[in-house]
């Protein structure tokens, strides 16, 4: 059973004060991950407060290059400390995590099409690790360098390691309707792109509209979900919002 995992930046970061990591909010995510010991786990974390404070600052986006070296070692930089952060709690609480930095492995053609290679992750999972990605600056033809997502990521990693389980874990507890509540199943963009915002600070990779997207995308379903029910996800039961496009 292979489970890809993401770890929101909002949730792991106080998203509104610049490159600060919420120490409670990823201790009881790491105390989570550590209480489910699973077998194959990979795990990707996004920006929050680290990353898109650093791209919003040197003018970088999904789709905006940038050649100027020390401004996109800056925003690696940022993502490699959160990474660092985030693996040494995991390893003091027992879970084999070690990082794998998607600048020295991944690039992006002329197109801006994504090659991946999966194999560093692939091994350490047979291995017994838990990988740590993270949302990072990658190299893109003709564009110097651009920002790719944690979500990005994780759609790669869902499909290229045909993933059994795939979850998002965010501040909020789903995915909201008009009203506020949580819809529990979304199986086609149409079905809430009226209420599908942005994110509400920082944010240069597009909020919980793009999440969606880009989960719709998926061959298998995934779950959005706050981080109350992590340990639900980790124990395989169904939270938040089911994000199922192969449905449509
Ligand atoms: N309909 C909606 N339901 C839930 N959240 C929404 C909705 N529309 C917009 N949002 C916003 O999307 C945010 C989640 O996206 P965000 O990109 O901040 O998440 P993240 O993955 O946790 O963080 P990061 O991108 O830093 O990794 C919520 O905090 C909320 O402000
Ligand atoms: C801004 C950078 C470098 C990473 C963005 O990753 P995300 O928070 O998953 O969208």
């Amino acid at each position: 059973m292979t489970v890809v995992l993401k770890l929101g930046g909002s949730v792991v970061t106080d998203k509104e004060t610049p490159e600060t990591v919420d120490d409670d909010a990823l201790d009881a995510a790491v105390d989570a991950i550590g209480d489910a010991a699973l077998d194959r786990l990979v795990l990707v974390h996004g920006g929050g407060s680290f990353g898109h404070y650093q791209a919003d600052r040197h003018g970088v986006s999904l789709s905006v290059g940038s050649h100027d070296a020390p401004g996109v070692w800056a925003i690696h930089d940022a993502m490699r400390r959160l990474n660092d952060v985030i693996v040494e709690r995991l390893q003091a609480a027992g879970v084999p995590a070690l990082p794998v930095h998607p600048l020295s492995v991944a690039v992006r053609d002329a197109n801006a099409d994504l090659t991946l290679p999966l194999e560093p992750t692939r091994t350490m999972l047979a291995e017994g690790f838990v990988p740590v990605l993270h949302g990072d600056v990658v190299a893109e033809a003709e564009a110097g360098a651009t920002i790719i997502s944690g979500d990005e990521l994780v759609t790669r990693l869902a499909t290229g390691l045909s993933a059994d389980r795939v979850g998002l874990c965010s501040t909020v507890p789903g995915v909201y309707d008009d009203d506020g509540a949580v819809i529990p199943r979304i199986s086609g963009f149409a079905q809430v792109d009226a209420v599908l915002g942005g994110s509400e600070s920082t944010d240069v990779t597009g909020g919980m509209a793009e999440k969606v997207r880009a989960l719709l995308a998926l061959d298998s379903p995934a779950q959005i979900f706050g981080p109350e029910s992590l340990p639900a996800f980790l124990a395989g039961e169904s939270a938040g919002t089911v994000v199922d496009g192969g449905a449509e």
